[in-house]
């Protein structure tokens, strides 16, 4: 196992009151050797606090967390993690090429070692044609790519990436996703957060579903939505009786006798059940019936809506 959280709590005291934010609340999970986890939730969730606890850039208000089996802040732990923060920032005259140096100098990777590294690491993340321009001429996508070199460096075990297709378009964020695969290609075990749902889809062994700084879900994906059928959409021929079978469903489309209906809601299947039933007693015949399992997009609006109303929307696409 790479990371244990058990219980880690992070509380806030705002302002001249002390109002109290409690932003990370009890969060339990592990990452283990060699998956991509990813740490999903909307805006405000508890998302880079939690990181930045795990960073020791902040301390945990209660609980506790492992890195590679040393209590966190470890220094040791540490020189095996690479890390993108949320908003990286560059001495922005240098090149490219001139701030991975200088990194790889910070993270004491040995003189001799450095040219080859920081020559390998701008071509994995696709910057060796941008390696002598300066990083104030970068575009978002490749400031972020950077940042990735940069967490790379003193090549990692353990890569921790905050928000890294923050801000992208959608061909940065597939180039982004392909160097996550790689890293993990590599053997490398990989923990990010992010809002946009389909990059989730796309690239995690293993998911935390993060809402209003409590962990709602772990799991794998499949695992977190296969058992649910989010709504069953009903066609029949009916009228008169067979037809008032229908009636607590939602219509969706009418014409003559053809009536569609959806059954919505934790009890869909077995109301769309017993309608089936009812329909057939009072005459009418069935012409299809469509389960639909919940999507992604789905379970993250249930769990924002459980938590309340002012959690920001997911979003679908970035
Ligand atoms: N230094 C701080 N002082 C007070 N409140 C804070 C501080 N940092 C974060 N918070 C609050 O804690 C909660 C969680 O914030 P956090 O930045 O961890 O969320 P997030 O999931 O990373 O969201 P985003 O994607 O918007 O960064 C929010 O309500 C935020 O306003």
């Amino acid at each position: 196992m790479i990371l244990k959280t058990e219980g880690l709590s992070k509380t806030f005291e705002v302002g001249f009151w002390r109002r109290r934010v409690e932003a990370v609340k009890d969060v339990t999970f592990q990452v283990e050797e060699g998956e991509i986890f990813g740490f999903v939730g909307p805006n405000g969730a508890g998302k880079t606090t939690t990181i930045k606890m795990l960073m020791g850039l902040i301390h945990p208000t209660r609980g506790r967390a492992f890195i590679f089996d040393a209590p966190i802040p470890s220094h040791s732990a540490k020189a095996r993690i690479g890390y993108l923060p949320e908003h990286p920032t560059y001495y922005e005259f240098l090149t490219g090429g001139e701030a991975l140096r200088l990194f790889a100098t910070l993270a004491e990777v040995p003189r001799a070692e450095q040219g080859r590294r920081c020559e390998e690491l701008l071509e994995l993340v696709g910057l060796t044609q941008a390696a002598d321009r300066q990083i104030r001429k970068y575009s978002k996508g490749m400031q972020q790519r950077l940042g990735i070199a940069q967490a790379l460096v003193a090549d990692p075990a353990f890569v921790v990436l905050d928000e890294p297709m923050s801000g992208l378009d959608p061909n940065g964020r597939k180039e982004m996703r392909d160097v996550i695969l790689e890293l993990k290609r590599r053997g490398k075990t990989v923990f990010f957060s992010t809002h946009i749902l389909p990059d989730v889809e796309s690239l995690c062994d293993r998911v935390g579903v993060i809402v209003g700084g409590v962990l709602r879900d772990v799991g794998r994906l499949g695992e977190l939505l296969s058992p649910r059928v989010g709504s069953v959409e009903l066609t029949a021929e009916a009228t008169g009786a067979a037809r008032a079978a229908l009636s607590r469903a939602r219509v969706l489309s009418e014409e003559g006798s053809r009536v569609t209906v959806r059954f919505e809601g934790e009890s869909a299947s077995k109301e769309a059940d017993d309608a089936v039933r009812a329909l057939g007693a009072a005459g009418g015949r069935l012409v299809s019936l469509t389960p639909h399992r919940e999507t992604l997009e789905d379970f993250f609006m249930r769990r924002i809506a459980e938590n309340g109303a002012g959690a920001a929307p997911m979003r679908r696409a970035g």
